[in-house]
């Protein structure tokens, strides 16, 4: 998908919401353990409930890895459910991915290729061999981490190298990369202080704001100090959403905590 259907969609749906599908069998309704994949029974479930209601959905591979062979084919059964049935939707593996380059490509082409992501989460620390090959293909995005939302956060990417922090240096040497165009960066919503900084470095990028919802990241300063002409922005939440009931109601309850983050959108949107 390009960044032009993203925004189209956005404007569509008045809606930049991206839902996290990080799927916890401890925590999805007891009934669904008895289906043969309750990880693609609740996906699609809250899938079906929510499409409407966002642009972006967001599994995070940890969830999938964590039960072997049988959390990787729910997994390719998810982005095969939402590329066949709502095409229209972006699709972001948060797998944090990076490595030397012979390995990124087999990395990229797994996401890619193999399951048909439209994006995929990278880390910038070994730097631009280990993220190009990411960027090598046509019309996917590269999301890569610059300022995250945990507390680590402040360990190495606000540290300051020759005087200027390793986030900024994170944008800022990024944006000369080969097919820098397909870059999206990942900004956690409990640094909403720092985006009027980011801003003035990528103006135009778009990024991926995790932290809203059971981190405590606020819409409304992300909003403020973040969007851009073009929306530019796509506000994950995964447990503040997919968690809302763990009852047989669980999927209209989704959509409901989705829905009032959807209409807080429209009303920024207006
Ligand atoms: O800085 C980051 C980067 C990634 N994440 C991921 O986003 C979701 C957030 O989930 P919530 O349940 O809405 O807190 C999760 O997959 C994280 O691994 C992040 O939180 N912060």
């Amino acid at each position: 998908m390009t960044t032009s259907q993203l925004v189209q969609q956005i404007k569509k749906k008045k809606s930049f919401l991206c839902i996290g599908l990080d799927v916890d069998l401890n925590k999805i309704p007891k009934h669904l353990l008895r289906e043969d994949d309750p990880i693609f029974a609740f996906n699609k479930a809250i899938i079906d409930a929510t499409h409407h209601l966002c642009v972006a959905y967001k599994p995070n591979t940890a969830f999938y890895e964590a039960y072997g062979i049988k959390g990787w084919q729910a997994l390719e059964k998810t982005i095969n459910y939402i590329n066949e049935n709502h095409p229209e939707i972006f699709t972001i593996a948060d797998a944090k991915r990076g490595d030397i380059g012979n390995t990124s490509t087999m990395y990229a082409k797994a996401f890619f290729e193999d399951l048909a992501f439209d994006s995929v989460t990278v880390a910038p620390y070994m730097g631009k061999d280990s993220v190009e090959p990411f960027l090598a293909f046509n019309d996917k995005h590269t999301i890569m981490l610059a300022l995250t939302s945990n507390e680590g956060a402040f360990d190495f990417q606000t540290k300051q190298i020759d005087g200027k922090e390793v986030y900024k240096h994170v944008l800022e040497t990024s944006k000369s990369w080969k097919n820098a165009e397909n870059l999206m960066y990942v900004v956690g919503a409990t640094k909403a202080e720092y985006l009027a900084d980011i801003r003035n470095i990528i103006p135009d990028s778009f990024l991926l704001v995790p932290g809203v919802g059971a981190q405590g990241g606020n819409l409304q300063d992300v909003c403020k100090y973040g969007m851009n002409d073009n929306v530019g922005l796509l506000i994950n939440s995964s447990r503040g959403i997919i968690y809302a009931s763990n009852n047989e109601d669980f999927a209209q309850m989704s959509a409901h905590k989705a829905e009032a983050l959807q209409k807080e959108m429209a009303l920024i949107l207006e």
